[in-house]
């Protein structure tokens, strides 16, 4: 579990709170999605969650013992810069001290990335090194996993492939998922709850209060579901 207690966060002493009185419940076997406008705090909140940031006020408790975390696609990895995926894997087996060398093989073979071992990451489509990530986060046995715009660069035949396998990593696996989205769709199919986060403020919601309350006349609710 998660607890945040009347959070407040700002990037500088005396610069007004980006972040304001946040209160919020993150249960074991969540399936949360963060959304809101560019800028306005969802990164943020996610390193607090992270334990990078400290909670200028207030009280953050991170009950989980095992948080792994996928970035954003690296859009400015050089394709030749000399890393292989079995080296960068290799590289987490040894800081996890996880003995098993082949658990490597059983991560990439489970994400279809059988075969690419040798790749050089920065040669990778945005689709496979997502792939490469979660593998990469799924090596220590994770019971959170945090992914930061999971479907940004990513064709929408990945997509239709990374979102049952999250649902299905929270579902049979009982893994807590939280994911900073863009994609609304996703996000509303997806999770069980929406974190929208505007004004500093953060308000939970179910998909549907969040259809009601946030997605506009304009825009029409049947465009995301
Ligand atoms: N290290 C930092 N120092 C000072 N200000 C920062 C820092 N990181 C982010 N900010 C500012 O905090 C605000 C929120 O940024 P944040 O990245 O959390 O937003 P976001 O909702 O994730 O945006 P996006 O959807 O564009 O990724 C922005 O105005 C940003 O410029």
């Amino acid at each position: 579990m998660i607890l945040l207690e009347h959070v407040y966060y700002a990037y500088e002493t005396g610069s007004p709170y980006l972040l304001r009185d946040l209160n919020l419940m993150i249960k074991n076997g969540d399936y949360i999605s963060i959304v809101g406008e560019n800028g306005s705090g969802k990164s943020t909140f996610v390193k607090l969650l992270l334990g990078l940031l400290k909670p200028v006020k207030g009280s953050l408790r991170n009950d989980f013992t095992r948080t792994a975390y996928v970035p954003q696609r690296f859009e400015s990895l050089n394709s030749q810069f000399p890393i292989t995926v079995r080296e960068v894997l290799n590289c987490y087996r040894k800081v996890l001290h996880i003995k098993d060398k082949d658990c490597i093989n059983h991560y990439l073979e489970l994400m279809g990335m059988k075969g690419y071992e040798e790749s050089l990451i920065g040669t990778l489509s945005g689709g496979q090194c997502q792939k490469v990530f979660i593998a990469r986060a799924l090596m220590g046995h994770p019971d959170l996993i945090i992914l930061d715009e999971p479907s940004t660069g990513i064709d929408v035949k990945s997509q239709s492939e990374l979102y049952p396998f999250l649902k299905s990593l929270n579902q049979e696996h009982g893994i807590t998922i939280i994911t900073v989205e863009h994609n609304l769709r996703a996000a509303i199919r997806n999770s069980k709850q929406m974190y929208h986060v505007a004004g500093g403020s953060g308000h939970l919601c179910s998909p549907e209060e969040y259809i009601r309350e946030y997605v506009s006349e304009n825009t029409g609710s049947e465009a995301y579901v």
